[in-house]
């Protein structure tokens, strides 16, 4: 016998609870407390969620089987029909059939169950291998249960699914009879639509031809009311010979006529397309073509060989006239070209006395500016205050402490605080065609710091100003362009630039970043016998303007600099990236004078190299012809140390400076020398060591442009600026420029012409126009200078260390007025 305690809990249980040995319930079943799984059949019956469903005698009772008490399944194995109302699908339904089976099986198991266990407490110990069969049965019952509890929930959730997809479907059914009766509405509104379209089509055509047939009807009545009258005019005097005044023969036409133009008109009665104003006209025009017959007023001749003749005598008179108009034409061109060639021949004579106009005004042209004064500040006007101020448009006056004496001194021109940048600018632009023809044009800006020199040749550029360097050059490509596309000549554009910072020359189109420009390489000037820069290949530049070559004429005439890079500008834009680099690359610092204190002298060359006529992008350099060169040198500030309170660093830079400046003044003034003979110390500075052909070099130019600042405090550094500038513009010789000496070693600029223009012996400017073959500008003969100074007068910020203060007072402008040429 098997001890009832041993079957295990669910099997006793399940056997009290259903006497006929039923099933226990499953896990799940047992978890809600016994309680079937209910939901609302659609007959509003409570539906257990076996495969019951709502058969008809439906309810729990009767449905429930699958849940898994044995008993049900046992009661529903025979009459579960699986009627789902819901038509599952047939995988739905294959599912149902797996679980009905599964249920059979644990319903047979049960049974067998239950009746091993019925009969365990009678069976002997020997028996006790059935009873652990027993055991393992009824864990795999459990085991069965639970699975049809799976199955059981996966059955409802497909049962939902499948409700909601026939609601799905119903709705989609109703959507589509919707759409399918909107369909047909539309259907009908096109087909009436294309009835109206097709109506419209046919009125349209009826209505175009009813037009084209009334249309022809009108031209045709015109073509028989012109072949009407032409029977009027012509048939009525068909009967006379030669010419014809056929009034009577009109008159006696008159009524058949007369007839004629009344059916006419009742028929373009009957056929209103005919304008009616036109008809109504016809009778009067009949009647008034008849009387001017009849009155011999009109003449009608209808000789045909006559009216032949007639027409080739016309085509004879407009032959004629023709060709006298051709004749005309021929003669006007002629005249025209000959009008050409005297304007071009006169645009030479123009320039030729232009530049005449600049050698008298002097190879050297030294203008004054003021500054405004600093943050807007009014400056007082009183003659007797402290300052500079400009007097007149040449002239400026200045007082200064110890003892406000006034002093007066004369320049070329003087710009006021009130001059724009264009103003400055007319002075320069008369010379640019003459740059392209091969002159060196030099513009100095030369002052105490902070005075304005970058501010006249840079301009601003935070606020677009643009300075002097940017007009010039910006019209000097527009010059080369329009020559270029006159078809006179090809040019080739170079730019490099330089800074000569404590004596070292730094090229500023060298990318720097980062690290400092003194650091970068250092550059030496050469004289170069051949005139060409053969310098280093410059390496490829990273932007703007490609770097150049190694072989073309260098910017500096007979010095050049090895290894320094030169642009080639092939438009504005390359030029604006130069400069910017140029700006950035400059060593400027902060100075109690000026917060942007240019501590070196920036020299910015752009060469226009004309190429010879036929030479293509590939002709070598250096053999073309006529090479111009415009330099732009912003020379660093002079200062007084202590007014600047330099040091350290800043001390040297000044010292440099100074001193460099100090050699620009030795050589302007011996320049000046009337004998031509005294020595010219280029060599004292780079500065002017490179210079020295654009300085001193015959066809050269230079300006120099003086800047001063007009308040009190500077009224000191202001004057050494004025001295020095006055002094210059009175002791160069005006309208002349060195010529050759006998014996001076070639290269030299006394020796050589510019690089392409040699001196001229003739003054005249029909003859500097004719050497340079289009009026360039030349040198003329040096007539006797009126000052001498062999000794550099004080330097701006350096008169009292230079100890030749009591010369520079002897030669101030008022006590040696300053005779001009
Ligand atoms: N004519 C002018 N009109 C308006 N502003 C000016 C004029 N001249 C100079 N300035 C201003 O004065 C300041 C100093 O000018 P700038 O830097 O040109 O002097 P600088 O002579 O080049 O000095 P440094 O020698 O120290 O470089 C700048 O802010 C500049 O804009």
């Amino acid at each position: 016998m098997v001890p009832s305690a041993t079957l295990g809990p669910e099997i006793l249980g399940r056997r009290e609870a259903s006497p006929r040995g039923a099933l226990p319930q499953s896990p799940s079943r047992q978890r809600r407390g016994s309680q079937p799984q209910q939901c609302a059949s659609p007959g509003g019956k409570e539906n257990d969620f076996g495969l019951g469903g709502n058969s008809p005698g439906g309810g729990c009772q009767k449905g429930a089987a699958l849940g898994v008490g044995c008993k049900e399944l046992d009661a529903e194995q025979g009459d579960s029909k699986l009627d789902l109302n819901l038509r599952p699908s047939p995988r739905t339904a294959s599912l149902g059939d797996r679980v009905r089976a599964e249920a059979a099986r644990a319903a047979a198991i049960a049974t067998e169950v239950s009746s091993a266990t019925d009969s365990s407490a009678l069976l002997p110990p020997e028996l006790e291998p059935l009873k652990q069969k027993i055991r393992s049965m009824s864990a795999a019952l459990r085991r069965s249960n639970a699975q049809h509890a799976e199955l059981q929930a996966l059955l409802s959730r497909s049962l939902d699914r499948c409700e909601a997809l026939k609601v799905e479907e119903a709705e989609g059914r109703r959507a589509k009879e919707h759409h399918h009766h909107r369909w047909c509405v539309l259907d009908q509104e096109r087909e009436g639509l294309q009835r109206v379209a097709q109506q419209a089509q046919v009125a349209e055509r009826a209505a175009k031809a009813g037009e084209r047939s009334g249309l022809d009807e009108a031209a045709a009545w015109r073509r028989w009311l012109a072949s009407f009258l032409d029977v009027l005019l012509r048939r009525g005097a068909s009967g006379l010979d030669g010419d014809v005044s056929s009034s009577q023969s009109l008159q006696d036409r008159q009524p058949r006529l007369h007839a004629l133009l009344q059916k006419l008109l009742s028929q373009a009665t009957e056929k209103p397309t005919l304008q009616p104003e036109m008809l109504s006209e016809l009778p009067q025009l009949y009647d008034h073509v008849a009387e001017l017959i009849a009155d011999g007023r009109l003449d009608v001749r209808w000789d045909a060989d006559a009216n032949t003749s007639e027409r080739q005598k016309a085509r004879a008179d407009s032959d004629e006239r023709g060709a006298q108009l051709e004749r005309k034409l021929a003669q006007k061109e002629i005249a025209f070209v000959a009008l050409e060639h005297e304007k071009r021949a006169l645009r030479g004579e123009v320039r030729a006395l232009q530049n005449l106009v600049q050698e008298l005004r002097g190879s050297i042209r030294v203008f004054c500016r003021l500054r405004p004064a600093k943050n807007g500040q009014a400056l007082p006007d009183a003659a007797d205050s402290i300052g500079a101020r400009a007097e007149s448009s040449q002239r400026v006056a200045l007082r200064k402490p110890p003892g406000d004496r006034r002093h007066d001194f004369t320049f070329d021109r003087v710009f006021s605080q009130q001059a724009g940048q264009r103003d400055l600018y007319e002075e320069v632009e008369p010379l640019l065609p003459g740059i392209l023809e091969g002159i060196h044009v030099c513009i100095f800006a030369y002052g105490q710091t902070g005075a304005g020199k970058t501010y006249t040749l840079a301009g601003n550029r935070s606020t677009g100003e643009p300075g002097i360097q940017d007009l010039a050059i910006g019209d000097l490509l527009r010059l080369a362009e329009s020559r270029e596309e006159g078809g006179g000549a090809k040019y080739e554009v170079r730019l490099t630039a330089l800074e000569i910072y404590n004596e070292t020359i730094v090229d500023l189109l060298l990318d720097m970043h980062p690290g400092p420009a003194a650091d970068s390489e250092k550059l030496e000037v050469r004289q170069s016998r051949e005139n060409l820069d053969r310098g280093v290949e410059a390496p490829e530049s990273s932007a703007g303007g490609a770097v150049g070559s190694s072989n073309h004429p260098s910017a500096f005439g007979s010095m050049r600099v090895p290894g320094l890079r030169s642009w080639l500008v092939r438009g504005p834009e390359d030029v604006d990236h130069a400069l910017r680099m140029i700006g950035a690359n400059r060593h400027v610092s902060a100075t109690a004078l000026n917060e942007r204190s240019s501590r070196s002298h920036c020299v910015m060359s752009l060469s226009v190299m004309q190429k010879q006529a036929g030479a293509g992008d590939s002709a070598p350099l250096g053999t073309g012809g006529a090479c111009g060169v415009l330099h732009i040198v912003d020379l660093a500030g002079s200062e007084r140390t202590k007014i600047s309170q330099a040091e350290g660093m800043q001390m040297k830079e000044a010292n440099c400076i100074n001193r460099s400046l100090s050699s620009l003044a030795d050589v302007l003034y011996a320049l000046g020398d009337p004998n031509g003979g005294v020595h010219i110390p280029y060599r004292n500075s780079k500065l002017t060591y490179l210079l020295q052909d654009a300085l001193g070099g015959p066809g050269c130019k230079t300006f120099l442009f003086a800047q001063v600042s007009p308040e009190a405090v500077d009224s000191n550094e202001s004057y050494s600026t004025l001295t020095f500038a006055s002094r210059v513009a009175s002791s160069v010789q005006k309208g002349k420029l060195r010529p050759p000496l006998p014996g001076a070693p070639r290269g030299s600029p006394q020796a050589r012409g510019s690089p392409n223009i040699g001196p001229s012996r003739d003054a005249s400017p029909r003859s500097q126009a004719s050497e340079c073959g289009d009026g360039s500008l030349l040198s003329s003969p040096a007539p006797a200078s009126r000052g001498r100074y062999t000794t550099a007068p004080p330097l701006p910020g350096s008169a009292r260390r230079s100890g030749a203060v009591a010369a520079a007072k002897d030669s101030t402008p008022e006590r040696r007025p300053r005779s001009r040429g």
